[in-house]
């Protein structure tokens, strides 16, 4: 079942680790097929050096597993939400990157500073609001996924605009048309996470980029007028 967008989640669960995002199990990829309303994610605690293409569970939007003999990862019910309220989303990343983290941590919103985040990120990198008591002893991941849902509405953005979230204390989502461009969006957070944290260091009173700026360098490559790099690779 759902072979080609296995081979693809595999790919992309394996890109993790090779570009630094993941420590032992931290993270997971899924991808999604939208005709039939299954997405395929990684087994729950599975070493990414053991990980085969048969190990992968596909999950219906309810959350029942339709296919595969291991649990889904724990995050399951968040990738749920974010394919039920973010029609356009094709794959997402969930990873423990440290700088991306350290952001989640700290509670703090990423701003978009410069363009190698406006390339990708049109607009500061928000961060959920800490959850309630209730909602970490209930349904927790299920309400990980409200709680980026709520912050996406409180904001108006759009998550194909803003790929990517800082889940308060605790981690970085990331998500894209696909699960390989999803990866990408990940790497991105995490680089511009360290590159902002250092900005800061070296000079604390930086100030977010001129809104010009960030509207030219995320609409060269994004929508109707783009124009950076090949159309396919869009
Ligand atoms: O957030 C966490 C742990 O804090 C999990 O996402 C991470 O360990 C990955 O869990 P899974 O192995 O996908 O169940």
């Amino acid at each position: 079942m759902l072979e080609n967008l296995k081979q693809q989640v595999l790919k992309a669960n394996l890109a993790l680790p090779k570009h630094g995002l993941v420590t032992l199990t931290w993270g997971n990829v899924s991808g999604i097929d939208r005709d039939q309303g299954l997405f395929v994610i990684k087994p729950s605690g599975v070493a990414y050096e053991e990980l085969t293409a048969e190990d992968l569970v596909v999950v219906d939007l309810e959350g029942n597993v339709v296919e595969g003999d291991l649990r889904p990862s724990s995050d399951t019910p968040t990738h749920r939400v974010l394919y039920r309220s973010f029609p356009d989303i094709g794959g997402i990343v969930h990873t423990h990157s440290p700088w991306g983290t350290s952001w989640a941590q700290a509670g703090r919103p990423l701003p978009a500073s410069g363009t190698t985040h406006a390339d990708y990120f049109y607009g500061e990198v928000p961060v959920t609001r800490p959850m309630t008591r209730a909602e970490i002893e209930g349904d927790y991941e299920l309400e990980t996924g409200h709680v980026i849902v709520e912050r996406f509405r409180e904001l108006g953005l759009d998550p194909m605009q803003v790929p990517g979230v800082l889940v308060h204390a605790h981690a970085p989502f990331a998500w894209g048309k696909d699960a390989l461009q999803a990866v990408q969006n990940a790497v991105v957070l995490e680089e511009v996470a360290k590159i902002t944290a250092r900005m800061l260091l070296l000079n604390p009173d930086s100030r977010p980029m001129e809104q010009t700026l960030l509207d030219r360098h995320f609409l060269r490559k994004h929508g109707a007028n783009a124009y950076y790099g090949q159309a396919h690779h869009r």
